[in-house]
């Protein structure tokens, strides 16, 4: 008897072809309503699953394929004596190849406007079902979800090689596919932040080169639905392809950057800010990023959140950049910076994170899932704990040092003023050594007198304190929180410098 295979998708792009196909290879082709109306439109001979079930399509469509004389068909196990003579016995025909494409759920909750009645109907029941039945039994059956694999099946079945490998290739592949399409289901009906599950899905983008080093394999995936402000929104214009670092890196400046209104520039390296500055102008953003760390720059990623213009650019080709990601750039500015074969240049439409956005990290065994830290403090929320009170300049250079910090590695010190930074701490076991890289980077700077320190966390004591007074800093944000805060007080008091807390620990391991 000839084979069966059973057609069913919403995506109909390629199945005519497909399905003539299949019939050249002496497949009969049984099919759904809309689908059958394609092949038979497109002169492909197919019968009804109405047909075959005995039953019409019902209840809007909810119930086509969900019936015995086609899930028995997928299921019946050919080496299995008993299963093959049910078939017989209920006058059923095993179904060799299923081929299916879901509802669109995916597209439609992402259409403005969309009712909850509408994402609910495009959840589909049947497709998934048979794709599962017969992915289950791809020892008999195979099974093809995408219509990326209808010229690869084609040019198998030619060569003889539609083998038990190729069919659970096939299979795996719709555990994937139905697995993400249910968490992608699972993700909008859940009102919970941290269900008893956590079904992320994520779509490839692409195998890279090697992961962080040479010797570990990577590949980049994205969201299916990236949140409004994201990299998987970045366009890349020019150059190499991004590495597992560059990510990282390209991240990093994207979450920094998005603290900033004003014309800023971020040039980090190793997803630590060495220069950020902020002006009225692009330009003088740049010159108060790079002279913040005229050497850490070197290989660094520039992200800037204005269009970029020929100054700006000209400055940034004289260096050696690894990236620079800005929301436009001028033409000449793009021209310029395009002469670097090798530098990625990108665009992404510049925001805010969003609020409730959650960062995911691996530890052995699990993840770990939270609120990723969208917060920052302004002036309002600063508490003055010394006797000597801050001036505006300083309480405006606070905040920028506690917007920057939070950015930083823990133990994270920075020394800035209200629009640059001037000296990073980043990334030491103790508070004291970022401090002393911090201020080591910043005592040379043109600005130093116009200083601040700010701290990612409390001091443990008040060397800290101590350490910054006597290298002439007058004013240091910290969340406060220690007990032994008074001691860093005090310190503050007899060296006559503006202590402020915020309250709020910014962490960043
Ligand atoms: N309910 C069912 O029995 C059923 N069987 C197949 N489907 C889906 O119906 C779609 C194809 O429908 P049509 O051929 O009518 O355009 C496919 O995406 C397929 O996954 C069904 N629909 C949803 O659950």
């Amino acid at each position: 008897m000839a084979k069966l295979a059973l057609l069913s998708v919403s995506d109909k792009t390629g199945i005519v072809a497909f399905g003539s196909e299949l019939t050249k290879r002496g497949y009969d082709i049984i099919s759904t309503g809309g689908t059958l109306k394609t092949l038979v439109d497109g002169g492909v001979k197919a019968t009804s699953v109405e047909d075959v079930t005995g039953f019409p399509e019902m209840l809007d469509g909810r119930v086509k394929t969900l019936h015995p004389r086609i899930h028995a068909g997928i299921l019946a196990k050919r080496d299995n004596p008993e299963h093959m003579a049910k078939l017989k016995e209920n006058g059923i025909r095993p179904i060799d190849l299923i081929c299916v494409n879901l509802y669109p759920f995916k597209a439609t909750i992402q259409k403005d406007g969309v009712t909850d009645a509408e994402a609910i109907e495009q959840i589909d029941i049947g497709g998934p079902s048979m794709l599962r039945a017969a992915a289950k039994n791809f020892q008999d059956v195979t099974v093809i979800c995408e219509q990326a694999d209808y010229a690869e099946f084609l040019k198998r079945y030619d060569a003889d090689q539609v083998d038990r490998a190729y069919r659970r290739h096939l299979a795996a592949k719709v555990f994937r596919q139905t697995a993400a399409y249910d968490a992608l289901i699972a993700k909008y009906m859940t009102t919970e932040a941290y269900p008893e599950k956590l079904t992320l899905t994520y779509e490839k983008v692409e195998d890279m080169r090697y992961g962080e080093n040479s010797h570990q394999t990577a590949a980049y995936y994205k969201d299916p639905i990236p949140e409004d402000y994201s990299l998987a929104h970045a366009k890349q214009l020019h150059g190499k392809a991004l590495s597992y670092n560059n990510l990282r890196d390209a991240d990093a400046a994207l979450r920094m950057i998005a603290d900033f209104d004003k014309p800023a520039v971020v040039a980090l390296k190793h997803m630590n800010p060495c220069g950020i500055g902020v002006s009225d102008k692009l330009l003088t953003a740049w010159n108060l990023a790079y002279e913040s760390d005229p050497i850490s720059i070197f290989g660094g990623i520039i992200a800037l959140n204005r269009k970029v213009d020929l100054a700006t650019a000209k400055k940034m080709h004289a260096l050696f950049l690894e990236i620079i990601i800005a929301p436009a750039f001028d033409d000449d500015a793009y021209a310029i910076l395009a002469k670097k074969k090798n530098l990625r240049i990108m665009t992404l439409d510049f925001g805010k994170m969003n609020p409730d956005h959650k960062d995911l990290v691996t530890v052995l065994g699990g993840a770990l899932y939270q609120d990723a830290d969208t917060t920052h403090e302004t002036i309002s929320d600063f508490k003055v704990v010394s006797k000597a009170q801050p001036t505006e300049a300083q309480l405006r250079a606070l905040q920028f040092g506690q917007m920057v910090v939070k950015h930083v590695k823990s133990n994270a010190i920075v020394v800035t003023t209200a629009n640059q930074t001037l000296g990073v701490g980043a990334g030491q076991m103790n508070r004291i050594d970022s401090l002393k890289i911090a201020v080591d980077k910043a005592e040379d700077k043109a600005n130093y007198g116009n200083a601040i320190i700010a701290s990612d966390a409390f001091f443990p004591m008040d060397d800290c304190v101590e350490y910054a007074a006597k290298h002439n800093i007058k004013a240091i944000v910290e969340p406060g929180g220690s007990i032994r805060d008074q001691d860093s007080i005090d310190k503050a008091d007899e060296y006559g410098v503006a202590l402020v807390f915020t309250g709020v620990r910014h962490f960043k391991h």
